[in-house]
C-alpha cells in the first residue's frame, strides 16, 4: 500500500485536472473524480481514506454548503479537509470558507502557491494523523487503549445490529500480576506487558479483530462475526501462544510461567441493547475463571441473566 498521501481532486475540466496532476504527481498518490455525478457517487461508498479534496467550485456552486457537510459527517471523509478552486472573487470566497472548506485558491491557478498551499493541507492533516493515532494507542505495549477499544466495540455493535449479525468478547487477564510485579520489580512488569500484549496482537488473525488494553494487566479482544464454537478454539490459540513466550513466574502458585485467565461472551444484539451487555458478560466470565483457579477459560453461561442485571 502507498505511503504517500491520497488526494482526490475533482475538477470540471480535464485541462485543469492535468494541470493539478503535473503539479502533484511525485508527492501524492491522485484518486481523479472528474464530474459531479461521479464526486457523489465516490461519497456514498468511498473506497479509501482521503487526505485531501481538491474541488473546483464551478462543480458544485451554491450546493457546496451541503455537500461539505455530508463530506464532514462521513466516518471516513470528515477528517479529511476540502480546498476549493474558484474564481478571484470575494463573495465566493467568503462563501467556501464559510461552508467549512479548509482553504481557497483563486484561478487561474500560480503553481508555486498553488503547491505550497497545497502542501500546507497535507503537512497539516500528517499530523493530525500521527495525533489521532497517538489518541487511541497505549503507551506502554503499542496496542489499542481502552478509548479506541469503546468507539470499535461501539460501532461493530451497531453493525452487528443492523445486519443481524455476532459479535464475541474476550476479557484475558494476567493471573498474579501484583505477584509478579512484587517479585521481579515493575519494569519486568512493564516489559511482560509488552510481550504478552504483542503476542495477543499476533495470534488473532481476522482484519476486523481487534486487541485492545483494557487497563493495568487486562486486555479485551473483540472478533466481530465469529461463531461462537470459535471463541473457544481461539481463546485455546491465546493461552498456547502465552505458554509459548515462557515468561517465568516464581511467584504464581499456578504455573512456574505467565498464564492467563479468559472470559469469553458471545451475542446476537438486540436491537435497543447496548455494547455494555457484553462487557458485562465477559467480565463475569473471567470472575468465573479465576475463580475457578486461574490459567483457564470461561464462556457466560446465562446471557439473560446479565441482561436483567443491566435492566436494574
Ligand atoms: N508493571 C506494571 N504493573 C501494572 C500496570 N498496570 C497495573 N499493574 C499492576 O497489576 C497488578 C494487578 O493486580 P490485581 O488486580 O490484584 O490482580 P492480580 O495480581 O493479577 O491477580 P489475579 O488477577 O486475581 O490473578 C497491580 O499490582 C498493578 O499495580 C503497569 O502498567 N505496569
Amino acid at each position: 500500500m502507498s505511503s504517500q498521501p491520497l488526494v482526490i481532486i475533482a475538477a470540471e475540466t480535464l485541462a485543469l485536472q492535468a494541470q493539478l496532476g503535473d503539479l502533484l504527481a511525485a508527492e501524492v498518490s491522485i484518486s481523479g473524480v472528474i464530474n459531479r455525478a461521479q464526486l457523489y457517487d465516490w461519497l456514498d461508498e468511498p473506497s479509501q481514506t482521503p487526505d485531501l479534496l481538491i474541488l473546483e467550485q464551478g462543480l458544485l456552486n451554491e450546493e457546496l454548503g451541503t455537500f461539505c457537510r455530508r463530506w464532514q459527517s462521513h466516518p471516513q471523509t470528515r477528517h479529511c479537509d476540502i480546498l476549493v478552486l474558484g474564481a478571484a472573487d470575494d463573495r465566493l470566497e467568503t462563501e467556501a470558507l464559510m461552508a467549512g472548506v479548509a482553504d481557497y485558491l483563486r484561478k487561474p491557478l500560480s503553481p508555486l502557491l498553488a503547491l505550497a498551499r497545497i502542501k500546507k493541507q497535507l503537512a497539516h492533516r500528517a499530523q493530525c494523523k500521527r495525533l489521532e493515532a497517538l489518541s487511541v494507542t497505549d503507551g506502554l505495549t503499542q496496542i489499542a487503549n481502552r478509548r479506541y477499544l469503546d468507539e470499535f466495540l461501539g460501532a461493530e455493535w451497531r453493525r452487528a445490529q443492523r445486519e443481524g449479525g455476532n459479535i464475541g468478547l474476550m476479557m484475558v487477564d494476567i493471573d498474579h500480576f501484583k505477584r509478579f510485579n512484587d517479585h521481579y520489580g515493575h519494569p519486568q512488569g512493564d516489559r511482560c506487558l509488552i510481550l504478552v500484549a504483542q503476542c495477543l496482537a499476533k495470534t488473532v488473525q481476522r482484519p476486523r479483530d481487534l486487541v485492545a488494553r483494557y487497563g493495568g494487566e487486562e486486555f479485551a479482544l473483540v472478533l466481530p462475526s465469529i461463531h461462537f464454537e470459535g471463541m473457544a478454539v481461539v481463546a485455546q490459540r491465546l493461552q498456547e501462544a502465552i505458554a509459548g513466550l515462557a515468561i517465568a513466574h516464581a511467584a504464581s502458585p499456578v504455573s512456574p510461567c505467565v498464564t492467563v485467565s479468559i472470559g469469553l461472551a458471545w451475542c446476537e444484539p438486540q436491537a435497543d441493547e447496548r455494547y455494555e451487555l457484553l462487557l458485562t458478560a465477559a467480565d463475569e466470565a473471567l470472575y468465573a475463571a479465576k475463580s475457578a483457579g486461574r490459567n483457564q477459560c470461561s464462556e457466560t453461561v446465562n446471557l439473560a441473566l446479565v441482561r436483567q442485571l443491566l435492566e436494574h
